[in-house]
């Protein structure tokens, strides 16, 4: 049985890619990152532990929990406190989902396909205790790597945001790098992740969530509000891809409205601008912490807008 798109506590969730339209919609296009930092963690007068960890965590679940259309916990500031930071991010997905929030698990998993398959296990199959809504991906070992993940992820009403175009400058060694059809890498991943998400959109009919979002498949890209006009000279059509574009950058790394709205174009209605140091320093007060929240969720739907 699926469930209607805004309920992610439901036995099978319907497409994440529809829950994650709806969510925009209702919330406006903005990821809160939950990246506890140990300069973030100190700021809050938080030890760097296991028990500071579960604090911070927990307060921003409280804070923006129903009030973004999702978080991002950051898996490395939690794998960092071992095991026990480990057991705090399945609490964090736990306390989201009860908020009926959705978590995008930033991990950036990729891997061969057979240990990709446990990896989907892991952060994407209904009822495992490290699934959120969606996981970040990295298609660096082939787009065909993937394909357990992208299985495990339809199968469970969930969806991955794959790397394409990343906020850090170093990623164009790679992205930008030509096959030997003469087509950039970025473009490559961007057009097999249309593929994907026409393929879903046919079989659900593709029908629209609202009038400001368009119908979005559940296999999103990564494509960071820093590259300037890089989706133009690669060539990735960003339109093409009919999925949602996660897009980290805004705020601590120096990307605000102006290049939220030169990046994206006309493909803007897909994105989910992503902050998460710019969000989290006004912390630890919930108060400042969800202001902080709507201030950005309104600077990306007025750049984003039209
Ligand atoms: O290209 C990418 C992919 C992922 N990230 C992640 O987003 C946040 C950004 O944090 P800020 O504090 O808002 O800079 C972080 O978890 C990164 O790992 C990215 O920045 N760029």
């Amino acid at each position: 049985m699926t469930a209607g798109p805004l309920d992610p506590g439901a036995a099978r969730p319907a497409p994440f890619g529809e829950r994650l339209a709806a969510a925009m919609v209702a919330f406006g296009p903005l990821c809160a990152g939950i990246d506890p930092h140990p300069g973030l963690l100190a700021a809050w007068g938080l030890p760097d532990d296991a028990s500071g960890l579960r604090s911070f965590a927990l307060t921003v679940v409280d804070a923006l929990g129903g009030q973004v259309a999702a978080l991002k916990p950051q898996s490395a500031l939690f794998e960092r406190h071992g095991s026990a930071g480990m057991a705090v991010l399945e609490e964090v997905i736990a306390a989201a989902r009860s908020a009926h929030t959705l978590t995008i698990v930033d991990a950036k998993r990729g891997d061969i396909g057979s240990t990709m398959t446990g990896y989907a296990e892991a952060f994407l199959r209904e009822g495992s205790p490290l699934a959120g809504d969606a996981l970040t991906v990295s298609p660096y070992l082939g787009f065909g790597s993937l394909q357990p993940a992208i299985d495990i992820a339809a199968a469970n009403g969930r969806g991955l945001f794959v790397l394409c175009l990343t906020s850090n400058p170093e990623g164009a060694q790679v992205q930008h790098a030509r096959t030997a059809s003469g087509e950039t890498v970025a473009a490559q991943i961007a057009r097999q992740a249309g593929a994907v998400n026409a393929a879903e959109l046919a079989d659900r009919g593709g029908s629209a969530a609202g009038a400001s979002v368009p119908s979005m498949g559940s296999v999103g890209l990564v494509v960071g509000a820093t590259i300037g006009d890089a989706a133009r000279t690669t060539g990735v059509d960003l339109s093409a891809v009919r999925g949602p574009l996660l897009a980290p950058g805004v705020g601590a790394q120096g990307a605000g409205s102006a290049e939220l709205a030169q990046v994206f174009g006309s493909a803007r209605g897909q994105v989910l601008a992503s902050s998460s140091r710019g969000v989290l320093a006004a912390g630890p007060d919930g108060r400042a912490l969800l202001a902080a929240a709507r201030r950005a969720a309104d600077d990306a739907a007025q750049a984003l807008q039209g």
